[in-house]
């Protein structure tokens, strides 16, 4: 099996990944995501467990890594934020390969929040920013209540911006609405197929 044709989707936090790239696998594409990674390797077992425990051990709940119990970790240390993705992002990245290898796709996404972050959109064919007004994208994640306005600010403040996101592109997918973003799924999955039986 050659390798396969590798889409990189990403955008800003609550810019609709997540929403996006299920419709990628609704048309028969399959997904790695790098939050559900996370996840994995949080979950009690998981290879993030013990790394995490050596630097915050409060964190460790149940023999799992608890979200909450980092995020106030966060609040108080600066440098915690750092810390955690020098032990997460290897893990991650070692889940991401095996995914790769494994796959017998001839089409695959990489749903990832921080692509251009640590410079893995120079290893996909094909970088999709998902994109929406900074106004809804705020809106969105509030609504979610799973984070402060503090802990949202953070976070994006790590991020790339959405402008240099979108100026990065080869395509960008428009979240305003299902049915415009659905659109752009197909003419992307279009263009791709088109290319590999050219
Ligand atoms: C900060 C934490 C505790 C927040 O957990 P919570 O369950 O509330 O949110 P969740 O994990 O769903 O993240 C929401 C979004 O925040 C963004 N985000 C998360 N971590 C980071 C980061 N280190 N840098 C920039 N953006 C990030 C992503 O867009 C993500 O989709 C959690 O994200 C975490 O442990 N992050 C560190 C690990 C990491 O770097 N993950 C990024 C993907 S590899
Ligand atoms: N095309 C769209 N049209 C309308 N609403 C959307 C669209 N895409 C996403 N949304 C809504 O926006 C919110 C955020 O979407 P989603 O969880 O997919 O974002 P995300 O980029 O994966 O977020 P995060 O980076 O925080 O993990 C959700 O409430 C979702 O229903």
């Amino acid at each position: 099996m050659s390798d396969p044709f590798i889409i990189g989707l990403t955008g800003s936090i609550g810019m609709g990944k997540s929403t996006t790239a299920k419709m990628f696998h609704a048309r028969g594409v399959p997904i790695w995501d790098a939050d559900a990674a996370v996840h994995r390797i949080y979950a009690p077992g998981g290879f993030a467990v013990e790394p995490i425990r050596a630097i915050c051990p409060e964190a460790i709940i149940d023999g799992g890594v608890d979200r909450d119990a980092l995020k106030a970790w966060m609040g108080r240390e600066p440098s915690a934020l750092k810390q955690l993705e020098q032990i997460v992002h290897p893990l991650v990245a070692e889940d991401r390969a095996r995914f790769l290898k494994e796959t017998e796709a001839d089409i695959v996404l990489l749903d990832m929040p921080l692509l251009f972050e640590i410079g893995a959109h120079e290893h996909v064919d094909l970088v999709v920013v998902v994109s929406a007004s900074a106004e809804l994208q705020r809106a969105r994640v509030l609504e979610r209540g799973t984070m402060s306005e503090a802990q949202f600010e953070t976070i994006l403040a790590k991020q790339v911006p959405d402008a240099e996101k979108r100026a990065r592109a080869d395509v960008i997918i428009p979240t305003e609405s299902i049915a415009g973003a659905e659109t752009a799924v197909d003419e992307v999955i279009a263009h791709i197929r088109e290319k590999l039986n050219a």
